[in-house]
């Protein structure tokens, strides 16, 4: 089964310091639905691992942010593809629980759903949390530029860390693969 798993948050759409807390500041960055729809058609299934302690700080409700699923999901679908299982954590960086990242639990409960491995699985994300989710879990971290990737970047990266400028660059770069085989 090929699984790709994404970050969303500055992966699929635009990030901000003063988080996404509406559908309407839910806005996609260029590329980024067709990159999804086109992986979708070639076969991949693309899942989602988000944090949104905006739920715990009390900016949005689940009601906000399923609505902001939605109008992803359409708008995959109106691409002619569809997206995979969104799995997020709601709480906040004091709750002590084992979902938010930097920890893998996020990316464990894509792996149970799906009945997969996750080992060299790409992860791509654009923070320090994703990297590090994804190297606890034997996942291949993949950095994007776009929204706090190049933060991240200035920081330095840990060894065997890919780096691509945003989502479209890298499901170009997986299709490619595929069609040289
Ligand atoms: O990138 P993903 O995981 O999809 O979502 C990140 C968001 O939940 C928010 O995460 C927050 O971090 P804290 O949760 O406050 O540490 C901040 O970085 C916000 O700017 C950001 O919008
Ligand atoms: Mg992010
Ligand atoms: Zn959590």
């Amino acid at each position: 089964m090929k699984l790709l798993i994404l970050d969303r948050d500055g992966v699929i759409n635009e990030d901000s310091d003063a988080y996404i807390k509406s559908v309407a500041e839910w806005i996609p960055i260029p590329g980024s639905i067709e990159a999804i729809a086109r992986l979708s058609q070639a076969g991949w299934t693309v899942a989602v691992a988000t944090n949104q302690s905006g739920l715990a700080r009390g900016y949005y409700d689940e009601a906000t942010l399923e609505a902001m699923h939605a109008r992803l999901r359409q708008l995959v679908a109106e691409q002619g593809g569809q997206l995979g299982l969104i799995v997020h954590c709601p709480h906040g960086p004091d709750d002590g629980c084992d979902c938010r990242k930097p920890l893998p639990g996020l990316l464990q409960q894509i792996a149970a759903h799906y009945g997969v491995e996750l080992a060299g699985r790409w992860f791509v994300g654009d923070s320090p949390g994703d990297i590090a989710a994804a190297r606890a879990v034997g996942c291949q971290p993949v950095l994007v530029r776009s929204g706090k990737g190049e933060r991240t970047l200035a920081k330095g990266l840990p060894d065997g860390v890919l780096v691509f400028d945003d989502l479209a660059a890298v499901a170009a770069h997986l299709l490619a693969v595929e069609a040289d085989r």
